[in-house]
């Protein structure tokens, strides 16, 4: 059986910390609270929406529980929804997805990101006709990086070995707790060394990719 390849979104297919970052210093200063930059906004994605916006919260001494947590939660949510403006699809990421397609590789998507803007985002770029499954963050009781949402995706398209591709800490130990190859993205969200990630191979140009994916899946 062929390979599937799953992606992540935030920082993997997309560069929509601009959009984030927008979308949240504008509920912070409905809330009367202070902004953040864009690069501890980044800081705070990876997680989901909860945990990014308990994060901002818990860094402007604000209850992360609680009817005002839920309140401002729901504010973002709703902005966030729209915000694709800001946001880009990194260099040569479509055409690696066409030409996976072509070769009748299984593509899916798992993120963190809650499906709503999920799904208003790959529309905006025109990148849902690629990936006939998409696992969110908010599609199952859990989160990347329990492994179940992308043992989800997996089994949505069919079982058979995966390959998993993403840029982030969270990625790589869904990798690693799915038993699943990983392919980090170099140019997102990490924090931490290339070297530091267990990783199946790097790359930080998405023309690389269907040869990696090639070479894994061989
Ligand atoms: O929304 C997040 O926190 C992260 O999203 P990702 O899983 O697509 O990187
Ligand atoms: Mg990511």
């Amino acid at each position: 059986m062929t390979h599937s390849v799953i992606f992540d979104l935030d920082g993997t297919l997309i560069d929509s910390a601009a959009d984030i970052h927008a979308t949240a210093n504008s509920v912070l200063g409905t809330h009367g609270l202070a902004p953040f930059t864009r690069t501890e906004v980044q800081g705070f994605v990876g997680r989901g929406a909860p945990v990014l916006v308990a994060r901002m919260l818990e860094a402007r001494a604000q209850p992360t529980e609680g009817p005002s947590f839920d309140a401002f939660l729901a504010a973002f949510l709703a902005l966030y929804e729209g915000a694709c403006t800001l946001t880009t699809v990194y260099p040569n990421a479509v055409a690696a997805l066409e030409a996976l397609a072509a070769r009748g590789t299984r593509l899916g998507l798992c993120t963190n990101k809650p499906l709503a803007p999920t799904h208003a985002v790959l529309r905006h770029f025109g990148l849902d006709r690629f990936f006939p499954v998409v696992i969110g963050g908010d599609s199952l009781g859990v989160k990347k990086p329990d492994p179940a949402p992308l043992l989800a995706a997996q089994q949505q398209l069919g079982g058979g070995p995966l390959l998993f591709v993403g840029d982030s800490e969270v990625d790589a130990e869904t990798a690693t707790r799915a038993a699943a190859p990983f392919l980090l993205y170099t140019e997102g969200y990490r924090k931490s060394p290339i070297a530091d990630l267990p990783h199946a191979a790097s790359f930080s140009d998405f023309s690389d990719l269907p040869g990696l994916v090639a070479r894994l899946s061989a």
